[in-house]
């Protein structure tokens, strides 16, 4: 079987609680990422990067302190996916956006879980690429459904590990 790990960052709790639910339907290792090393990083089959955005459209601190670890960990011929949270309401000019500097650091891995535009209303966001949202786009103060798209989420990320 796959290991499957997410590692998180949160400000106030949102990427936490939807990980944790998130990791329950996978029945992945959840990590917050300032506690992960490299060496954790490639111990995994499948990485779920996970971050809430902040300032404007730029990735949680915990996150940003990580990346050249990650950058440095060997990844080749794994799967990562993204998760990312934000406000689509309140931070329309930059929605998501944060999770877009995971890309430049995982180059030689798969990347898996894009998703559809699926309802969510913004004007910009730096991971909508090509019609697409690079990961599972989240909006949890906003989206009272917000776990029935993990759910369907899942189904397809399932279909991709
Ligand atoms: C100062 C500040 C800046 C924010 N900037 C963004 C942003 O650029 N894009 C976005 O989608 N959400 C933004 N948000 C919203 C947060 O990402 C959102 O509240 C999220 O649910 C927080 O999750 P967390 O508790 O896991 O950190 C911002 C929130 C704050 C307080």
């Amino acid at each position: 079987m796959s290991k499957v790990a997410i590692f998180y960052a949160t400000g106030k709790g949102d990427t936490k609680k939807a990980c944790e639910y998130l990791g329950g339907k996978l029945n992945a290792k959840i990590l917050p990422v300032n506690e992960a090393t490299r060496a954790v990083f490639e111990e995994q089959d499948v990485l779920i990067l996970a971050s809430s955005s902040y300032g404007f459209g730029e990735l949680h601190d915990d996150w940003k302190n990580k990346l050249n670890e990650l950058k440095e960990a060997n990844l080749k011929g794994k799967k990562v996916a993204i998760v990312a949270v934000g406000n689509q309401e309140r931070h329309a000019d930059s929605f998501v956006s944060g999770v877009v500097d995971f890309l430049p650091c995982i180059k030689d891995a798969i990347l898996i879980g894009q998703s559809e535009l699926d309802g969510y209303k913004f004007d910009s966001s730096s991971a909508f690429i090509n019609g697409k949202f690079i990961g599972l786009a989240l909006d949890t103060k906003g989206d009272k459904e917000y776990e029935a798209r993990i759910d369907k989420w899942v189904v397809a990320l399932k279909e991709q590990i």
